[in-house]
């Protein structure tokens, strides 16, 4: 089923759907009566007030308004974490995660959320989380509305089908899913248990970056992401909605789908993106730019240019800069950097760095490529050579990173990470001064 299905283009666009002929009011929103008997509902994902470019807002027509639901009970989540005041103090030490394998246990997207960093608040409306699911099977008559932010899901095993109020995404790794903070949805399993990364973005909603001199085209092309055509579920019987609200999960029944949205206009909506679209600027003449050439999404605070959170890729790509350091520089950043690796090599880390692990260079915490990268890289022959079959990405954020508890003691963390810069020698040793 999910092979066949079809999308709206164009990221931020007005999309209009309706799963059943007739069901969108026309030239209005809420007409005295809906067709079909449908209820209308507004689904603010900006202020009323907000800029009209920035504006994201969508009508849905549904069977029940989704205000038809039970009361809230707390959903105890042992591994789900919040903002900064729930993270771990640490040294200013780079860490580095192997990959965690799913459980046996059975965990589905929810019960499988593994919070590593943490940074902001979510009540305050800035920072994010950096999340690993590790899921063996479906939600089934279960969603998830998340109250505090938006998601970004980078599966890295296995595919999903994530389905939302808005209607179906079909999500395999090397493409991303952005589910808007509010929206209920839940995941489901096409080709077995699946492993992934989530940045939950507690601040403004991630957009495409400026393009500057670059021009009107290039990096993640808007047409490129898909947002879904209207689809509703039509089985009946309860339904566990699961909400995160204000740091907590919180579970309510309800008697029936909360997946009841017949037809839906505006411009608030998931999308998933493939990362193969994502068209990339490098050097060809010298020297390594810096990563921002590589943002897809990002998500700005309220100093310009100092984002929230930026969604960064490393995708394949051709390396043609002469006399060259062509592997990332060492260097210390003000902002701090979370890595991920969906396949692949990293070209700074090619052997310590592996899939479905991840890494944290927290605010001014010095790192570059191991002793391995830098020895291979200052003397290679430097003829174009293609990056190939690789897809590293980073969570950027102006705010530092605090690791969990899980992070620190869950058995993935790299005790010896530092190690793999330890051999850079003082090659001016015995030489004159
Ligand atoms: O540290 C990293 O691996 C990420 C990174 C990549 C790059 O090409 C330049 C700077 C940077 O922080
Ligand atoms: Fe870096």
């Amino acid at each position: 089923m999910s092979d066949q299905l079809s999308y709206q283009s164009g990221f931020g666009n007005e999309h209009a759907s309706e799963a059943v002929a007739g069901s969108l009011p026309v030239g209005r929103n809420s007409p005295q009566q809906v067709a079909h008997g449908l209820y209308a509902e507004l689904l603010s994902g900006a202020a009323f007030t907000a800029p009209r470019a920035e504006n994201r807002r969508s009508w849905l027509y549904r069977k029940q308004p989704s205000v038809v639901v039970g009361g809230y009970a707390p959903l105890a989540h042992a591994w789900l974490k919040s903002g900064a005041a729930e993270g771990q103090a640490m040294p200013p030490d780079p860490l580095r995660w192997a990959p965690t394998e799913i459980p046996s246990e059975p965990l589905d997207f929810v019960d499988g959320l593994r919070t590593l960093v943490v940074n902001g608040d979510p009540d305050a409306q800035t920072g994010m989380a950096a999340h690993l699911y590790l899921a063996n099977r479906s939600m089934g008559r279960r969603a998830l509305v998340n109250a505090d932010g938006e998601l970004l899901l980078v599966p890295q095993q296995g595919r999903l089908t994530i389905r939302t109020e808005l209607g179906l995404l079909d999500v395999k790794p090397g493409e991303i899913a952005l589910i808007p903070r509010g929206l209920a949805f839940k995941v489901e399993l096409v080709d077995g248990p699946s492993r992934g990364y989530v940045c939950e973005n507690y601040g403004a909603a991630f957009r495409l970056p400026e393009l500057g001199p670059i021009g009107s085209n290039g990096l993640a092309n808007p047409r490129d992401f898909q947002a879904p055509v209207a689809a509703f579920e039509a089985t009946s019987g309860d339904y566990e909605i699961v909400k995160k609200f204000g740091g907590r999960l919180w579970r309510a029944t309800q008697r029936h789908t909360p997946f009841n949205v017949v037809a839906w206009h505006g411009n608030l909506a998931p999308y998933k993106y493939d990362t193969a679209h994502f068209m990339t600027i490098g050097s060809i003449s010298f020297d390594h730019p810096d990563p921002s050439i590589f943002t897809v999404l990002t998500s700005p605070s309220d100093t310009a240019g100092w984002a929230n959170v930026d969604f960064v890729i490393f995708p394949p790509r051709w390396m043609v800069a002469e006399d060259t350091f062509r592997p990332p520089w060492y260097h210390r950043n003000v902002m701090s950097e979370f890595m991920g690796l969906v396949t692949g090599q990293y070209d700074a880390k090619p052997e310590g760095f592996k899939p479905g692990g991840a890494s944290l260079h927290n605010a001014f915490v010095p790192h570059g490529p191991d002793t391995e990268a830098f020895d291979k890289a200052s003397s290679a022959a430097l003829a174009p050579h293609k990056l190939d079959n690789t897809l590293a990405f980073m969570f950027e954020t102006r705010w530092r990173l605090l690791p969990t508890e899980f992070a620190l003691n869950g058995g993935a963390l790299d005790k010896n990470y530092a190690d793999c810069w330890a051999d850079l020698a003082d090659k001016t040793a015995g030489q004159e001064q």
